[in-house]
């Protein structure tokens, strides 16, 4: 068994790798860390883990910590694992870390979307970028995981092939993305209560949301050119799930089963992505609490662009999920172990 700890266990990523890490047969979960909650037990926070995980929410300790887990979730927000991680590293803990603090390769631009002091030069450069399915073989290598924010794992395994392929112009891609409300996380704001999301839509952060730098870092990794998005966020009044629908220039001309097909075979061994035939459109509840990404596609002659349309539930393959896919890569364990489940539906 390998042993595990998650820090910022009461959050919403926090409590969703605990349900996932439940189902998990080859890890055991032997600390959950709390900020301002420790000493509670996790049942208070969680009646529905009654019976299931009666443990207590814990401070931080790096010793007591370290010297019980072989690996650590970091489910906190952006600016604190940064702080705390490198003594884990340092005693040789593995840390998967859900935030952004780890995911830009340039520091300077996390100063500038996330407001804040970046992390260690050395340890941004030797982070590995979390998201699997592009990156798997470094991340078997890898003593710290930058998990990929939510928008970003559906944006690039959505325009992934047709970018890899050149049949789309990286310049012209727009990506119009969609949440639920569990996104912004269990802290209380104004903004994020019933009476404000019921019945309503708002966009959000335009032009100045964080996983903008993302995206474009990972568009000029996969082209080589240099990327300019348009990205918009939208909060949805639902519980989970995103949606991102992108549009990119054609280069080529090409039929929408023409790419069905190279989609269908750039991820003919990925398990968790799903690319669905012509005129299927993927919805958000088609992947409530499991960890796959489905994908639907068009090529609009009319227009000469591609429509893709991509789709996660933020909490599992947007963060949690991945997570514990990435452990698995880690471990040498078959990827989808603990992850098998099938989607809530309806
Ligand atoms: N929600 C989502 O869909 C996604 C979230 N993420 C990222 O995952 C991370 C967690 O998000 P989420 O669970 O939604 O957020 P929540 O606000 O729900 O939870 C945050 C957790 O972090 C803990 N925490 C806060 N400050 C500190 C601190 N200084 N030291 C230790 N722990 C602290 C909180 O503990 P306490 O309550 O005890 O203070 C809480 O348990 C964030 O970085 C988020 O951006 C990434 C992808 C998707
Ligand atoms: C609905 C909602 O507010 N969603 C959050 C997602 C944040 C997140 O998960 O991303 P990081 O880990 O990069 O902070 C947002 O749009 O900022």
């Amino acid at each position: 068994m390998v042993k595990v700890g998650v820090i910022g266990a009461n959050g919403y990523g926090g409590v969703e790798l605990l349900r996932l890490l439940k189902q998990h047969p080859l890890v055991s979960v032997e600390k959950v860390i709390s900020h301002s909650t420790q000493g509670c037990k996790l049942t208070e926070q969680y009646p529905h883990l009654n019976d299931v995980f009666e443990m207590t929410l814990e401070k931080i300790d790096i010793e007591e910590i370290a010297s019980n887990v072989d690996l650590l979730f970091f489910a906190t927000p952006s600016g604190v694992s940064k702080e705390i991680i490198p003594p884990f590293l340092e005693r040789k803990v593995k840390c998967i870390d859900l935030s952004g603090d780890f995911r830009l390769k340039d520091g300077l631009l996390y100063e500038k979307w996330y407001k804040n002091t970046q992390a260690k030069n050395e340890l941004l450069q030797n982070a590995t970028y979390g998201l699997t399915e592009l990156f798997r073989s470094e991340i078997k290598n890898g003593h710290l995981i930058a998990n990929p924010g939510c928008y970003p794992t559906a944006t690039i395994l959505g325009v992934y092939p047709a970018l890899k392929a050149k049949w789309i112009d990286q310049k012209s891609i727009i990506i119009d993305g969609k949440s639920g409300i569990s996104g912004a996380g269990r802290n209380a704001s104004i903004g994020n209560i019933f009476a404000e999301i019921n019945e309503n839509m708002k966009a959000y952060k335009i032009g100045l949301h964080q996983h903008i730098p993302e995206i474009e870092q990972l568009l000029n990794v996969i082209s080589g050119e240099e990327a300019r998005i348009s990205f918009t966020t939208h909060l949805v009044p639902m519980t989970r799930g995103i949606m991102c629908t992108i549009y990119g220039d054609l280069k080529v001309t090409i039929s929408t089963q023409k790419m069905i097909d190279l989609y269908k075979e750039t991820y003919k061994d990925e398990y968790f992505v799903r690319i669905r035939s012509a005129n299927e459109w993927p919805a958000t509840k088609e992947v409530t609490g499991s960890n796959f990404c489905d994908i639907g596609l068009r090529v609009d002659e009319r227009t000469n662009r591609l429509v893709i349309v991509s789709v996660i539930d933020n909490l599992v393959k947007g963060a949690a999920g991945q997570a514990i896919q990435n452990m698995n890569v880690i471990n040498a364990w078959h990827e989808k172990t603990g992850l098998a489940n099938v989607p809530l539906y309806p």
